[in-house]
């Protein structure tokens, strides 16, 4: 049984459709990147899957008794406020030090425990939400572009380091993503998306070929093309409409 199925999704904001037609499911242990351009509905779907906001239509079917970690794009602390990572994760719920320790280490950044909130690097500090969102001991943990404000080797690290928790601890990641070459090499799975689903698919291992290096950074149209994928529908090249087929 999926972790999470959405079926049939719409959603609009003062009468425009964001997200229409969508249909999406996660798999036990699988890491989805969903990309897509800006302003595309990626976050609006991520907010639909995790309950945050109610459909139009369609609905949305969770495992029973699911345990979602969320992992934020970013989050803002007041560099007055004095805060240690241990506390912060003690937020909202008072947590067992070794649990805390375990999550730290899981999440690559041991013995950060009595660090200052506002003193960690950019790395550390998503290292530190991504322990957070542990401590739950999720079944899905559910990330909108958890790399943001990193450079291309923290980001590559950071991801390394998804793909180690996921197998370690079975979890299933669905990320928002706009690193491309990064999805290309740590996805099972790529959904991409355009207010519906336009395409998706396994990405397959292209990351050690030239083509690929010579893509790595050179954003979204290059690297979408060599994404292995089943198209259901074709897309006018001229007015970028869909022609036919369903939603993948
Ligand atoms: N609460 C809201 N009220 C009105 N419009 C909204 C709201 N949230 C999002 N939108 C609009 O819906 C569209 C999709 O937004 P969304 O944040 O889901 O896209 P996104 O693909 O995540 O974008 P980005 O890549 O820029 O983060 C955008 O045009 C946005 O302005």
């Amino acid at each position: 049984m999926s972790l999470i199925s959405a079926q049939d999704l719409q959603v609009s904001y003062g009468g425009v459709k964001v997200l229409d037609g969508v249909s999406v499911a996660i798999e036990p242990g699988e890491i989805v990147t969903l990309v897509g351009p800006n302003g595309s509905g990626k976050s609006t779907l991520v907010k639909v899957l995790l309950g945050v906001i109610a459909p139009d239509r369609g609905r949305v079917i969770r495992a029973k008794g699911l345990r979602i970690g969320y992992v934020p794009q970013r989050l803002h602390i007041d560099a007055n406020l004095p805060m240690t990572v241990a506390r912060f994760l003690s937020l909202p719920k008072r947590q067992p030090d070794d649990k805390v320790s375990a999550a730290l280490t899981r999440a690559g950044v041991p013995g950060l425990e009595a660090q200052q909130m506002t003193a960690l690097s950019g790395g550390q500090f998503q290292r530190v939400l991504l322990a957070r969102a542990l401590l739950t001991d999720p079944q899905i943990l559910v990330l909108d572009e958890p790399t943001q404000g990193l450079d291309q080797p923290g980001e590559a690290a950071f991801y390394e380091l998804l793909e180690t928790v996921r197998r370690e601890t079975g979890v299933g990641v669905f990320m928002v993503s706009h690193d491309l070459h990064v999805v290309m090499s740590a996805s099972d799975r790529v959904v991409c998306l355009n207010h519906h689903i336009c395409c998706q698919g396994t990405p397959k291992v292209v990351r050690d070929a030239p083509e690929y290096r010579a893509l790595f950074g050179h954003g979204t149209h290059g690297a979408l093309a060599l994404y292995q994928h089943d198209h259901d529908h074709s897309h006018d090249p001229v007015t970028g409409h869909d022609h036919g087929g369903g939603h993948a």
